[in-house]
């Protein structure tokens, strides 16, 4: 057997183009153009690519993009300054501060300083527990992306089991949230966990976000199972990206499979958006925009 390919570039150029539709109506009916504001700190070289994508993305589908790039030695004070000023611009209706940041920076103080209802991440911890608890959360954008495929690919997700690699805030957890919100069986596997292999071998899903290069080999994988790979790996020596699946045996036995690159990572940007979308859509009263949320 080979798997399916779910193309998630082609999927991530649909979002966009649903939430380009929407823009579009929001400035014809309300006159409303969203805005996102990006900030960077430092010069992390996979930062400054993923962020100039983000900002040209959110230029083609009509929003207002706002980039805020600061010197690595950026004072926390200073940090925390900026997304104040940005909680209170009306034109902002998401922010994103990209991770990682410095060292000397405290990742969950920044995060936590942003507006929740502008936390387009959705890495506030308000948003964290919103989520935990079944309530309207702001979802973080990789994880909305692998539900966003895995609904395509299986219509409903109720009943299936699903085992989750890793257990990280940014996705493994909120993966899991959400695959339990949609009525999964479902298990977070992680590098503790005993027999792996014969856990993750149960899933009819198997989200793999560990990131440990090619990890998940195609022995660990149930017949037809449907596998999404998170992982983004660079590994010296070795040409391109590798995810934490062995593509070259998994593809023989899963039912579908997401590549790397090509796969989850594009959606991540378009889910920025929706969610951008989505944000300036609660903060006017407006309705929010279908299919483009959890
Ligand atoms: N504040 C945040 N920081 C980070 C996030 C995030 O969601 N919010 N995620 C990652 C980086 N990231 C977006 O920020 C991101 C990663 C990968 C891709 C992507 O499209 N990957 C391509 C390959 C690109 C390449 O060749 O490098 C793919 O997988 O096909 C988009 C966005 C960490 N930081």
């Amino acid at each position: 057997m080979t798997a399916q390919i779910i193309d998630g570039k082609a999927f991530a150029a649909k979002v966009r183009g649903k939430v380009a539709e929407h823009v579009t109506r929001l400035k014809a009916d309300h006159g409303i153009t969203p805005g996102l504001a990006v900030v960077l700190v430092g010069e992390d070289p996979a930062s400054q690519v993923y962020v100039r994508s983000k900002g040209k993305m959110t230029v083609e589908v009509g929003m207002n993009s706002y980039e805020h790039k600061r010197p690595a030695e950026t004072s926390e004070a200073d940090l925390l300054a900026l997304i104040d000023q940005l909680n209170t611009d009306p034109a902002v209706h998401g922010i994103l501060v990209q991770l990682p940041l410095p060292g000397h920076l405290n990742e969950d103080l920044v995060i936590n300083s942003i507006d929740p209802a502008k936390d387009v991440d959705g890495f506030h911890i308000s948003n964290v527990g919103l989520l935990a608890t079944g309530q309207k959360a702001m979802v973080p954008c990789t994880p909305l992306g692998c539900l966003m495929m895995l609904r395509d690919h299986h219509g409903s997700l109720s009943g299936l089991e699903a085992v989750v690699i890793g257990r990280s805030n940014i996705v493994g957890k909120p993966m899991a949230q959400l695959l339990l919100r949609d009525s999964c069986t479902v298990t977070i596997a992680h590098s503790r966990t005993k027999n792996i292999e014969e856990v993750v071998k149960r899933a009819d899903i198997v989200v793999a976000a560990v990131g440990r290069p090619e990890m998940v080999t195609g022995d660990w994988i149930k017949p037809g199972a449907t596998v999404i790979d998170v992982g983004i790996n660079r590994v010296e020596g070795r040409n391109g990206l590798l995810g934490d699946c062995h593509f070259e045996s998994c593809v023989e036995v899963a039912g579908a499979i997401t590549p790397v690159p090509g796969g989850v990572g594009p959606m991540t940007i378009a889910c920025l958006l929706a969610n951008t979308l989505t944000a300036c859509s609660r903060a006017h009263g407006l309705a929010e925009p279908d299919g483009l949320t959890a």
